[in-house]
């Protein structure tokens, strides 16, 4: 039996090694600094054993997976450079940049080992093991960056090890990754965390904006609330990409600018209208391109207790939410509720029993 190793049993390694542990006959060694995590995986079944030394689990190891934040996954696979293996180790990662440890591969002087580096593109806002799920991958885009010398052995060995997340495994140059994540993950991460510290800025004028702050604001914020240290670590690692794309954006917000001041109202209805036909184009309800939860909008009224029948009725029918948030109700008025679900399966079964119920239920790519 192969022993696999996971170093970093937070949201991405916790849920990774449920996912390995349900699908694959190995042996699974967890590694985590944090003596609580290992706790936990092993209370909940989601390892076989726990090691808090990395080089102890690594000796034994048929495949290394780290996934720990970017910089300490860097520094773990340099440790193993010097290490002692067993033979034709294989070694993967998690990391949101590729760049830094795809070089670090790249200079190994072990010839025990293979790299072939990836990137699930799912995960979430929260952190740590208790937030993770065996299915936090299905659907996504999984990007691999091999080493040179890694063949399409060493990859569909990978790829077997991953099946059971259901993931789409693409593969990219680390450039490639970084370009690309540095666009759609990346710098949307900083915007939403510019874009509540202007909210904060404002609210000494106005104190009551937060209770303005209605659907739009939160949906668009949702992920300045993701782990700070993680993003700071994935912006200097991808230090140069970000550069650009602050310079790209500063002038588009220049061009914007000039056309408000210049009436330009067609050529801003025009971009409005590009804007809103390119974000309609992008595939629905696939994780990790755009959501990761199936939601639910039902219409109720501001009458007391009228949330409680609700979750009642979903409750009821045996459907666990993950998070419900109201997005409209003002007095005497009816509004929208949003109820998240973690699988589809569910959104659609919530979405018959509330029917038959008699609200008004929609979903919305
Ligand atoms: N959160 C996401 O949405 C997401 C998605 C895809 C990839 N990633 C990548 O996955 C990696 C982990 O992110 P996460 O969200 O799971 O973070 P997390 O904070 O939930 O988990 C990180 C875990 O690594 C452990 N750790 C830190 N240093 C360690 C070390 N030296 N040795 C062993 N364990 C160590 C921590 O104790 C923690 O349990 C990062 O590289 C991140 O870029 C994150
Ligand atoms: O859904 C979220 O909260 C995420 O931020 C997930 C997300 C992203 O889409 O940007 C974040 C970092 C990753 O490396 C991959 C996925």
């Amino acid at each position: 039996m192969e022993t696999v190793v996971i170093a970093g049993l937070g949201l991405i390694g916790g849920s990774l090694a449920r996912n390995i542990h349900m699908h694959q006959d190995v042996h699974l060694i967890g590694v985590d600094q944090r003596e609580s995590t290992l706790e936990y995986a092993l209370q909940h079944h989601i390892i076989d054993e726990a090691m808090t030394s990395f080089q102890e689990a690594a000796s034994k190891a048929d495949i290394i997976l780290l996934a720990a934040p970017v910089s300490k996954s860097v520094e773990l696979l340099l440790q193993l450079d010097s290490m002692d293996l067993q033979k034709d180790v294989l070694v993967t990662d998690v990391s949101s940049v590729k760049g830094p440890i795809f070089q670090q591969a790249a200079a190994m002087r072990s010839g025990k080992i293979t790299f072939v580096g990836g990137h699930p593109m799912a995960g979430s806002h929260k952190q740590g093991i208790e937030a993770s799920k065996a299915h936090l991958f299905e659907n996504a885009i999984y990007v691999m960056t091999p080493v040179q010398q890694a063949t399409d052995v060493h990859i569909d060995r990978l790829k077997q090890l991953l099946s059971g997340t259901k993931s789409t495994f693409i593969t990219l140059t680390a450039d490639e990754h970084d370009e690309m994540t540095g666009v759609v993950s990346h710098f949307p991460h900083l915007i939403a965390s510019a874009l509540v510290q202007q909210a904060k800025k404002w609210e000494a004028k106005h104190s009551f904006l937060p209770k303005l702050a209605a659907g739009g604001f939160r949906d668009i914020t949702r992920i300045a609330s993701s782990n700070p240290g993680m993003w700071q670590d994935i912006f200097f690692q991808n230090k140069e990409k970000m550069a650009v794309l602050l310079d790209d954006w500063i002038e588009e917000m220049q061009t914007f600018r000039s056309l408000l001041a210049e009436d330009k109202s067609e050529e801003i209805h025009t971009y409005l209208t590009d804007a809103k036909n390119y974000r309609d184009g992008l595939e629905p309800r696939k994780k990790g391109a755009i959501p990761g939860y199936y939601d639910l909008y039902v219409d109720i009224t501001d009458q007391p207790g009228a949330l409680q029948k609700v979750l009642a009725i979903i409750a009821d029918a045996g459907l666990s939410i993950v998070n419900i948030q109201i997005l409209e109700l003002r007095e005497g008025l009816t509004g929208v509720l949003r109820l998240s679900f973690a699988e589809q399966k569910m959104q659609l079964k919530a979405k018959g029993v509330l029917e038959v119920f008699g609200y008004e239920v929609k979903i919305q790519d």
